[in-house]
């Protein structure tokens, strides 16, 4: 059970940049691909919201170690997956697994405790509470909650020193520390959005799904998120990353999961992600009426390459992110 004073194991999971590659060379390129070492497994998974399916997701598994970005036009269900993949909402059917150990029907803080935490893309900080007891939240479940523990005041007061100092290391990681003791309400959006990952971190998870870290981040803190995400990774965390820039999800994911109507509908490394006829028919809604572009690359070309500016466009515009470039916006051509 992880906790804030367990030994932290997963540094044994950390792969080399030749190796996650090398792990991802047999996998097969279609929906619900079986992973050469899965840690997260679902499996049936479904929600639905009165006649609305949400999610319908046959199979999915996320490899160890490795950063999977999960991508899909809004509406397509990556929040609702990762709010029943970590308690924060129950599906209609379905089973999924960390390590093989079952993490249905479980709260929020029982699924933290076996080491899958989310971040959410509108951040949860509680402005009128300092940073560092922001951070110190993630550490739920501690002994010092127990009734028990209450009359054995000395197991939470040794628990509550070790709660700060790991909050602390953690602020100094994402370089909070000299915002500990301000309200969360003074943050920048990028500095909340670290507060999440710090929070986040304080069970020492194995799992760490962050719903579009980046979203609303100012550019110049875009990298520095970048970068510690990428760091989860090289200490041998799993990350599910939802990420709506392709730029992004290019620079990061060593995977990518589309979901498209709640269903998973393409998998592949996200070099081959613009080629894939099913993932620009998610995207543009199948409303396009010529053949699509490319060079030897993959990358997409002419009238092809401007459709696609146009999808990313309409996702960061979803997100208020501006759009340094001129496009021509046509909503109903890409399906809004
Ligand atoms: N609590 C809810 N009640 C009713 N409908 C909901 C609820 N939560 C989600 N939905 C619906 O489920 C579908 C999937 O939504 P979800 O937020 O999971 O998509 P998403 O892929 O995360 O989208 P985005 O990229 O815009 O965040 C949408 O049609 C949404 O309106």
């Amino acid at each position: 059970m992880p906790d804030v004073t367990s030994e932290d194991t997963t540094a044994t999971h950390a792969l080399a940049a030749e190796t996650r590659r090398a792990l991802f060379a047999d996998v097969a390129r279609v929906p619900g691909s079986a992973k050469p070492d899965p840690a997260v497994v679902a499996h049936g998974i479904t929600r639905t919201f009165g006649g609305l399916t949400a999610v319908d997701v046959e199979h999915v598994e996320f490899q160890r170690g490795c950063i999977t970005g999960l991508i899909g036009p809004n509406g397509a269900g990556k929040t609702t997956l990762f709010n029943l993949l970590t308690g924060f909402d129950q599906p209609n059917t379905g089973t999924w697994s960390l390590d093989g150990v079952s993490l249905g029907k479980q709260q929020p803080h029982q699924v933290a405790r076996k080491g899958v935490v989310r971040t959410f893309q509108l951040t949860k900080a509680l402005s009128k509470m300092t940073v560092l007891d922001n951070v110190k939240l993630g550490a739920t479940g501690q002994s010092g909650e127990r009734m028990l523990s209450a009359l054995l005041p000395w197991t939470w007061r040794k628990q509550e020193r070790e709660v700060t100092e790991r909050a602390h290391e953690l602020l100094a990681r994402f370089k909070l520390d000299a915002k500990a003791d301000d309200f969360a309400g003074s943050l920048s959006g990028g500095q909340r959005k670290l507060l999440e990952m710090a929070r986040a971190l304080m069970m020492n998870p194995r799992v760490v799904m962050l719903d579009e870290p980046m979203a609303g981040v100012n550019p110049a803190l875009t990298q520095s998120l970048l970068g510690h995400v990428k760091s989860l990774r090289d200490e041998g965390m799993t990350v599910v990353f939802v990420e709506h820039d392709m730029d992004v999800i290019r620079d990061i994911s060593d995977w990518v999961v589309v979901m498209a109507q709640g269903s998973i509908i393409a998998e592949g490394p996200p070099e081959e992600l613009s080629s894939n006829q099913a993932v620009v028919d998610a995207y543009l809604g199948g409303h396009h009426d010529q053949a699509l572009e490319f060079d030897d690359e993959g990358n997409p070309v002419g009238e092809t390459a401007v459709m696609v500016k146009q999808m990313e466009h309409d996702m960061n515009a979803s997100e208020g992110i501006p759009d340094p470039a001129p496009t021509a916006t046509n909503d109903k051509e890409v399906g809004r």
